[in-house]
Protein backbone atom coordinates (compact mmCIF):
# COMPACT_ATOMS: atom_id res chain seq x y z
CA UNK A 1 0.00 0.00 0.00
CA UNK A 2 1.19 3.52 -1.10
CA UNK A 3 1.96 5.57 2.47
CA UNK A 4 0.24 8.61 2.57
CA UNK A 5 2.15 12.11 1.94
CA UNK A 6 1.93 14.68 4.87
CA UNK A 7 0.11 17.79 5.20
CA UNK A 8 -0.14 21.01 6.77
CA UNK A 9 -2.74 23.76 7.65
CA UNK A 10 -0.76 26.31 9.50
CA UNK A 11 -3.29 29.53 10.36
CA UNK A 12 -2.56 33.32 10.58
CA UNK A 13 -2.38 33.07 14.43
CA UNK A 14 0.73 30.27 14.12
CA UNK A 15 -1.68 27.57 15.09
CA UNK A 16 -0.12 24.90 12.83
CA UNK A 17 -2.19 21.14 12.47
CA UNK A 18 -0.19 18.53 10.67
CA UNK A 19 -2.23 15.41 9.64
CA UNK A 20 -2.50 13.24 6.12
CA UNK A 21 -2.58 14.49 2.75
CA UNK A 22 -5.60 13.60 0.52
CA UNK A 23 -7.23 14.99 -3.51
CA UNK A 24 -4.95 17.19 -5.08
CA UNK A 25 -0.62 17.82 -4.44
CA UNK A 26 -1.22 21.63 -4.21
CA UNK A 27 -0.90 24.16 -1.73
CA UNK A 28 -3.84 26.84 -0.98
CA UNK A 29 -4.47 29.61 0.62
CA UNK A 30 -8.07 31.00 2.12
CA UNK A 31 -9.93 31.62 5.35
CA UNK A 32 -10.34 28.63 7.39
CA UNK A 33 -14.23 27.81 8.25
CA UNK A 34 -16.48 25.43 9.71
CA UNK A 35 -19.42 23.57 8.26
CA UNK A 36 -21.14 21.26 10.63
CA UNK A 37 -23.90 19.87 7.98
CA UNK A 38 -23.74 16.12 8.78
CA UNK A 39 -24.36 15.64 5.02
CA UNK A 40 -23.80 17.32 1.60
CA UNK A 41 -20.04 18.00 1.53
CA UNK A 42 -20.15 17.80 -2.29
CA UNK A 43 -23.22 20.40 -2.74
CA UNK A 44 -20.90 22.63 -0.42
CA UNK A 45 -17.86 22.36 -1.82
CA UNK A 46 -19.27 22.75 -5.54
CA UNK A 47 -21.42 26.61 -3.93
CA UNK A 48 -19.58 29.22 -5.09
CA UNK A 49 -20.25 30.90 -2.22
CA UNK A 50 -17.37 29.20 -0.66
CA UNK A 51 -14.72 30.90 -3.34
CA UNK A 52 -11.36 31.41 -1.14
CA UNK A 53 -12.25 29.39 1.19
CA UNK A 54 -11.01 26.38 3.24
CA UNK A 55 -13.42 23.97 4.73
CA UNK A 56 -13.50 22.09 8.05
CA UNK A 57 -16.36 19.70 8.05
CA UNK A 58 -17.19 18.90 11.55
CA UNK A 59 -18.59 14.91 10.48
CA UNK A 60 -16.25 12.32 11.60
CA UNK A 61 -15.91 10.66 8.54
CA UNK A 62 -16.21 12.36 4.89
CA UNK A 63 -16.66 11.19 1.46
CA UNK A 64 -19.09 7.95 2.32
CA UNK A 65 -21.41 8.81 -0.45
CA UNK A 66 -18.49 9.40 -3.26
CA UNK A 67 -19.59 12.10 -5.26
CA UNK A 68 -22.29 11.86 -8.40
CA UNK A 69 -23.97 14.01 -11.19
CA UNK A 70 -26.77 14.94 -9.61
CA UNK A 71 -25.73 16.82 -6.56
CA UNK A 72 -23.39 20.01 -7.91
CA UNK A 73 -24.58 23.08 -7.51
CA UNK A 74 -22.30 24.27 -9.92
CA UNK A 75 -19.78 23.13 -12.50
CA UNK A 76 -16.89 22.64 -10.74
CA UNK A 77 -15.42 23.14 -6.43
CA UNK A 78 -15.39 26.57 -5.76
CA UNK A 79 -13.85 26.07 -1.86
CA UNK A 80 -9.91 25.77 -2.40
CA UNK A 81 -9.40 22.73 0.36
CA UNK A 82 -10.56 20.38 2.61
CA UNK A 83 -10.15 19.56 5.95
CA UNK A 84 -12.12 16.26 7.78
CA UNK A 85 -11.26 13.90 10.50
CA UNK A 86 -11.62 10.89 8.14
CA UNK A 87 -12.77 10.50 4.32
CA UNK A 88 -13.80 7.33 3.19
CA UNK A 89 -11.64 5.53 -0.09
CA UNK A 90 -14.38 3.25 -1.20
CA UNK A 91 -17.77 5.34 -1.64
CA UNK A 92 -20.95 3.46 -0.94
CA UNK A 93 -24.42 4.50 -2.77
CA UNK A 94 -26.41 3.68 -5.49
CA UNK A 95 -25.91 7.12 -6.97
CA UNK A 96 -21.70 7.44 -7.09
CA UNK A 97 -19.67 7.99 -9.95
CA UNK A 98 -16.45 8.22 -7.79
CA UNK A 99 -14.70 8.84 -4.92
CA UNK A 100 -14.33 12.47 -2.99
CA UNK A 101 -10.41 12.24 -2.69
CA UNK A 102 -10.70 11.35 -6.81
CA UNK A 103 -12.90 14.09 -7.64
CA UNK A 104 -10.77 16.59 -5.65
CA UNK A 105 -7.59 15.95 -7.41
CA UNK A 106 -9.16 15.87 -10.64
CA UNK A 107 -9.98 19.37 -10.03
CA UNK A 108 -6.67 20.80 -8.39
CA UNK A 109 -8.68 20.54 -4.96
CA UNK A 110 -5.96 19.58 -1.78
CA UNK A 111 -7.59 18.17 1.15
CA UNK A 112 -6.06 17.24 5.22
CA UNK A 113 -7.54 14.44 7.14
CA UNK A 114 -6.27 12.52 10.55
CA UNK A 115 -5.95 15.84 12.56
CA UNK A 116 -8.52 16.65 15.35
CA UNK A 117 -11.42 18.73 13.59
CA UNK A 118 -12.92 19.49 16.87
CA UNK A 119 -10.05 20.97 18.16
CA UNK A 120 -9.25 23.44 14.87
CA UNK A 121 -13.32 24.53 15.15
CA UNK A 122 -13.14 25.10 19.04
CA UNK A 123 -10.15 27.49 18.31
CA UNK A 124 -11.79 29.21 15.15
CA UNK A 125 -14.84 29.72 17.53
CA UNK A 126 -12.86 31.19 20.35
CA UNK A 127 -10.41 33.08 17.81
CA UNK A 128 -12.12 34.02 14.77
CA UNK A 129 -12.36 32.87 11.57
CA UNK A 130 -8.67 33.51 10.01
CA UNK A 131 -6.22 33.04 6.89
CA UNK A 132 -4.70 29.82 6.81
CA UNK A 133 -2.61 27.70 4.62
CA UNK A 134 -3.22 24.27 3.67
CA UNK A 135 -0.35 22.11 1.83
CA UNK A 136 -0.03 18.86 0.68
CA UNK A 137 2.92 19.40 -0.73
CA UNK A 138 6.10 17.39 -0.22
CA UNK A 139 8.48 19.72 0.82
CA UNK A 140 6.45 21.99 3.06
CA UNK A 141 7.89 23.92 5.58
CA UNK A 142 5.27 24.78 8.44
CA UNK A 143 6.94 27.91 9.66
CA UNK A 144 7.38 29.10 6.41
CA UNK A 145 3.39 28.55 5.55
CA UNK A 146 2.47 30.18 8.95
CA UNK A 147 4.32 33.40 7.69
CA UNK A 148 2.55 33.06 4.08
CA UNK A 149 -0.78 32.59 6.13
CA UNK A 150 -0.11 35.77 7.83
CA UNK A 151 0.98 37.84 4.99
CA UNK A 152 -2.75 36.56 3.22
CA UNK A 153 -5.41 39.33 2.42
CA UNK A 154 -8.33 39.20 4.79
CA UNK A 155 -11.61 38.53 2.56
CA UNK A 156 -13.32 42.13 3.84
CA UNK A 157 -13.11 44.50 1.21
CA UNK A 158 -12.58 42.16 -1.80
CA UNK A 159 -15.35 41.76 -4.39
CA UNK A 160 -15.30 38.35 -5.05
CA UNK A 161 -18.63 38.45 -7.13
CA UNK A 162 -16.91 40.18 -10.42
CA UNK A 163 -14.70 37.57 -10.92
CA UNK A 164 -17.42 34.93 -10.66
CA UNK A 165 -20.52 36.17 -11.72
CA UNK A 166 -21.52 34.60 -15.62
CA UNK A 167 -20.21 36.64 -18.65
CA UNK A 168 -23.24 36.52 -20.45
CA UNK A 169 -27.48 36.25 -19.86
CA UNK A 170 -28.95 32.67 -20.13
CA UNK A 171 -32.06 31.05 -19.98
CA UNK A 172 -32.04 28.44 -16.95
CA UNK A 173 -34.68 26.12 -17.16
CA UNK A 174 -33.23 22.50 -15.24
CA UNK A 175 -35.78 21.10 -12.57
CA UNK A 176 -34.73 19.92 -9.35
CA UNK A 177 -33.01 16.43 -9.42
CA UNK A 178 -31.38 16.72 -12.98
CA UNK A 179 -27.86 17.40 -13.17
CA UNK A 180 -26.84 20.81 -14.50
CA UNK A 181 -25.70 19.28 -17.82
CA UNK A 182 -28.86 16.92 -17.87
CA UNK A 183 -32.62 17.31 -19.23
CA UNK A 184 -33.94 20.45 -19.41
CA UNK A 185 -37.57 21.10 -19.13
CA UNK A 186 -40.04 23.14 -21.64
CA UNK A 187 -40.01 26.91 -20.23
CA UNK A 188 -43.05 27.52 -18.18
CA UNK A 189 -45.06 30.68 -18.64
CA UNK A 190 -46.22 30.66 -15.60
CA UNK A 191 -43.94 33.55 -14.36
CA UNK A 192 -40.69 34.83 -15.83
CA UNK A 193 -37.83 35.54 -13.32
CA UNK A 194 -34.68 37.40 -13.62
CA UNK A 195 -32.18 36.55 -11.43
CA UNK A 196 -29.26 38.22 -10.66
CA UNK A 197 -26.11 35.84 -10.45
CA UNK A 198 -23.72 36.86 -7.57
CA UNK A 199 -22.19 33.40 -7.52
CA UNK A 200 -25.26 31.20 -8.05
CA UNK A 201 -26.35 27.63 -6.28
CA UNK A 202 -28.30 25.94 -8.63
CA UNK A 203 -30.60 24.62 -6.70
CA UNK A 204 -32.12 27.85 -5.63
CA UNK A 205 -33.31 28.18 -9.40
CA UNK A 206 -34.02 24.71 -9.79
CA UNK A 207 -36.81 25.04 -7.15
CA UNK A 208 -38.09 27.95 -9.32
CA UNK A 209 -38.05 25.73 -12.23
CA UNK A 210 -40.18 23.33 -10.56
CA UNK A 211 -42.78 26.09 -9.31
CA UNK A 212 -43.37 27.30 -13.17
CA UNK A 213 -40.92 30.04 -13.34
CA UNK A 214 -39.23 30.64 -16.83
CA UNK A 215 -35.30 31.98 -15.52
CA UNK A 216 -33.27 34.50 -17.58
CA UNK A 217 -29.74 34.42 -15.46
CA UNK A 218 -27.87 37.85 -15.78
CA UNK A 219 -24.75 39.08 -14.93
CA UNK A 220 -24.06 41.05 -11.86
CA UNK A 221 -23.37 43.87 -13.41
CA UNK A 222 -26.32 44.29 -15.64
CA UNK A 223 -28.19 47.61 -15.25
CA UNK A 224 -31.66 48.01 -13.95
CA UNK A 225 -33.35 49.76 -16.55
CA UNK A 226 -32.00 46.41 -18.99
CA UNK A 227 -33.62 43.65 -16.44
CA UNK A 228 -36.47 45.70 -16.42
CA UNK A 229 -37.02 45.89 -20.27
CA UNK A 230 -37.01 42.10 -19.89
CA UNK A 231 -40.35 42.82 -18.45
CA UNK A 232 -40.02 40.10 -15.17
CA UNK A 233 -42.68 39.19 -13.03
CA UNK A 234 -40.13 39.04 -10.39
CA UNK A 235 -36.34 39.41 -9.72
CA UNK A 236 -34.34 36.90 -7.82
CA UNK A 237 -30.88 38.12 -6.36
CA UNK A 238 -28.60 34.78 -5.65
CA UNK A 239 -26.11 33.84 -3.01
CA UNK A 240 -22.58 34.49 -3.65
CA UNK A 241 -18.77 34.93 -2.23
CA UNK A 242 -16.85 37.17 0.00
CA UNK A 243 -18.45 40.49 1.64
CA UNK A 244 -21.21 42.53 0.68
CA UNK A 245 -20.26 45.70 1.01
CA UNK A 246 -17.15 45.24 -1.32
CA UNK A 247 -19.97 44.47 -4.25
CA UNK A 248 -20.29 48.26 -4.49
CA UNK A 249 -22.14 47.94 -7.94
CA UNK A 250 -25.01 45.73 -6.91
CA UNK A 251 -27.08 47.76 -4.41
CA UNK A 252 -27.32 50.48 -6.28
CA UNK A 253 -28.55 48.24 -9.41
CA UNK A 254 -31.25 47.07 -6.96
CA UNK A 255 -32.11 50.25 -5.65
CA UNK A 256 -33.31 50.77 -9.23
CA UNK A 257 -35.27 47.56 -9.30
CA UNK A 258 -37.08 48.76 -5.29
CA UNK A 259 -40.80 48.79 -6.13
CA UNK A 260 -40.69 48.39 -9.71
CA UNK A 261 -40.85 44.49 -9.45
CA UNK A 262 -41.02 41.69 -6.54
CA UNK A 263 -37.51 41.15 -5.33
CA UNK A 264 -36.48 38.15 -3.30
CA UNK A 265 -33.22 37.58 -2.11
CA UNK A 266 -30.85 34.93 -0.53
CA UNK A 267 -27.90 35.46 1.84
CA UNK A 268 -25.67 37.35 -0.28
CA UNK A 269 -28.70 38.33 -2.38
CA UNK A 270 -30.36 39.61 1.30
CA UNK A 271 -27.28 41.30 1.96
CA UNK A 272 -27.22 43.33 -0.97
CA UNK A 273 -30.70 44.30 -0.50
CA UNK A 274 -30.30 45.45 2.91
CA UNK A 275 -27.36 47.80 1.51
CA UNK A 276 -29.87 49.03 -0.93
CA UNK A 277 -32.38 50.48 1.18
CA UNK A 278 -28.80 51.90 3.09
CA UNK A 279 -28.33 49.13 5.62
CA UNK A 280 -24.86 47.85 6.84
CA UNK A 281 -23.43 45.14 7.21
CA UNK A 282 -20.85 43.36 9.35
CA UNK A 283 -18.34 40.67 9.82
CA UNK A 284 -19.18 37.27 11.97
CA UNK A 285 -16.73 36.27 14.36
CA UNK A 286 -16.43 32.47 12.89
CA UNK A 287 -19.68 32.79 10.40
CA UNK A 288 -22.81 30.50 10.56
CA UNK A 289 -22.11 27.36 8.41
CA UNK A 290 -24.24 24.31 8.84
CA UNK A 291 -27.45 22.45 8.06
CA UNK A 292 -29.32 22.90 12.52
CA UNK A 293 -29.46 26.46 12.70
CA UNK A 294 -32.98 27.44 14.15
CA UNK A 295 -34.46 30.82 12.64
CA UNK A 296 -37.45 32.12 13.97
CA UNK A 297 -40.02 33.74 11.93
CA UNK A 298 -40.92 36.44 13.95
CA UNK A 299 -44.74 37.24 12.32
CA UNK A 300 -45.82 33.51 12.70
CA UNK A 301 -43.55 32.46 15.95
CA UNK A 302 -42.73 29.52 13.64
CA UNK A 303 -39.10 27.97 14.63
CA UNK A 304 -37.18 26.56 11.28
CA UNK A 305 -34.02 24.82 11.07
CA UNK A 306 -32.49 25.95 8.10
CA UNK A 307 -28.73 25.53 6.13
CA UNK A 308 -26.39 28.33 6.63
CA UNK A 309 -23.32 29.50 4.82
CA UNK A 310 -22.55 33.16 5.62
CA UNK A 311 -19.61 35.03 7.09
CA UNK A 312 -21.16 38.53 6.75
CA UNK A 313 -24.76 39.41 8.28
CA UNK A 314 -26.83 42.89 8.70
CA UNK A 315 -26.74 44.96 10.92
CA UNK A 316 -29.78 45.47 12.75
CA UNK A 317 -29.42 48.59 13.86
CA UNK A 318 -29.03 49.80 10.72
CA UNK A 319 -32.22 48.88 9.59
CA UNK A 320 -33.98 51.62 11.36
CA UNK A 321 -35.74 54.10 9.54
CA UNK A 322 -35.20 52.52 6.13
CA UNK A 323 -38.67 51.19 5.68
CA UNK A 324 -37.76 47.39 6.55
CA UNK A 325 -39.35 45.19 8.93
CA UNK A 326 -37.07 42.08 10.63
CA UNK A 327 -39.27 39.21 10.05
CA UNK A 328 -36.39 36.31 11.04
CA UNK A 329 -33.64 35.97 13.32
CA UNK A 330 -31.06 33.53 14.46
CA UNK A 331 -31.73 31.80 17.63
CA UNK A 332 -28.34 31.20 18.32
CA UNK A 333 -26.73 34.53 18.10
CA UNK A 334 -30.15 36.69 17.62
CA UNK A 335 -28.26 38.04 14.12
CA UNK A 336 -30.93 39.07 11.30
CA UNK A 337 -32.22 36.74 9.36
CA UNK A 338 -34.73 37.91 7.17
CA UNK A 339 -36.03 41.14 5.83
CA UNK A 340 -39.46 42.28 4.27
CA UNK A 341 -40.37 45.77 3.12
CA UNK A 342 -44.01 44.85 2.07
CA UNK A 343 -44.72 48.30 0.46
CA UNK A 344 -41.96 47.18 -2.32
CA UNK A 345 -42.74 43.30 -2.43
CA UNK A 346 -39.38 43.05 -1.73
CA UNK A 347 -38.17 39.96 1.08
CA UNK A 348 -34.90 38.46 2.02
CA UNK A 349 -33.40 35.84 4.25
CA UNK A 350 -30.09 35.13 5.29
CA UNK A 351 -30.73 31.62 5.03
CA UNK A 352 -30.53 28.91 2.87
CA UNK A 353 -34.58 28.02 1.98
CA UNK A 354 -33.12 25.48 -0.57
CA UNK A 355 -31.11 23.57 1.91
CA UNK A 356 -29.09 22.07 -0.43
CA UNK A 357 -27.97 20.55 1.98
CA UNK A 358 -29.98 20.68 4.80
CA UNK A 359 -33.39 20.47 5.89
CA UNK A 360 -36.52 21.99 3.62
CA UNK A 361 -38.25 23.63 6.31
CA UNK A 362 -38.07 26.85 4.97
CA UNK A 363 -38.92 26.25 1.29
CA UNK A 364 -42.12 28.34 1.70
CA UNK A 365 -40.26 31.17 1.26
CA UNK A 366 -39.91 30.40 -2.85
CA UNK A 367 -43.85 30.21 -2.68
CA UNK A 368 -44.07 33.30 -1.28
CA UNK A 369 -42.34 35.00 -3.93
CA UNK A 370 -44.55 33.02 -6.01
CA UNK A 371 -47.41 34.71 -3.98
CA UNK A 372 -45.64 38.11 -4.24
CA UNK A 373 -45.41 37.66 -8.16
CA UNK A 374 -48.85 36.60 -8.09
CA UNK A 375 -50.12 39.92 -5.87
CA UNK A 376 -48.53 42.06 -8.24
CA UNK A 377 -49.53 40.89 -11.72
CA UNK A 378 -53.15 41.35 -10.27
N1 LIG B 1 -23.94 32.07 0.92
C1 LIG B 1 -23.81 33.36 0.74
O1 LIG B 1 -24.42 33.95 -0.14
C2 LIG B 1 -22.79 34.06 1.59
C3 LIG B 1 -22.89 35.55 1.56
C4 LIG B 1 -21.60 36.25 1.98
N2 LIG B 1 -20.54 35.90 1.09
C5 LIG B 1 -21.25 35.91 3.41
O2 LIG B 1 -20.33 35.20 3.65
O3 LIG B 1 -21.90 36.37 4.32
Amino acid sequence: MRTQRKAHLALADGTVFTGLAFGAEAETVGEVVFNTSLTGYQETLTDPSYVGQIVTFTVPELGNVGVNHVDQESEKPHAIGVIARHVARIPSNYRATGSLPDWMERHGLPGIEGIDTRKLVRHLRDHGAQAGVLSTLADAEPAALVEKARAAADMSGLDLVTGITTRAAYEFNRPMGEPLDGEAVAPAARFHVVAYDYGLKAAMLQLLVDRGCRITVVPAHTPAEEVLGLRPNGVFLTNGPGDPAAVTYAAPIVRGLLGKVPLFGICLGHQILALAIGARTFKLRFGHRGANHPVLDRRTGKVAITSQNHGFAVDAASLEGTGAEVTHVSLNDGTVEGIAIPHLSAFSVQHHPEASPGPHDARELFDRFLREMEARRA
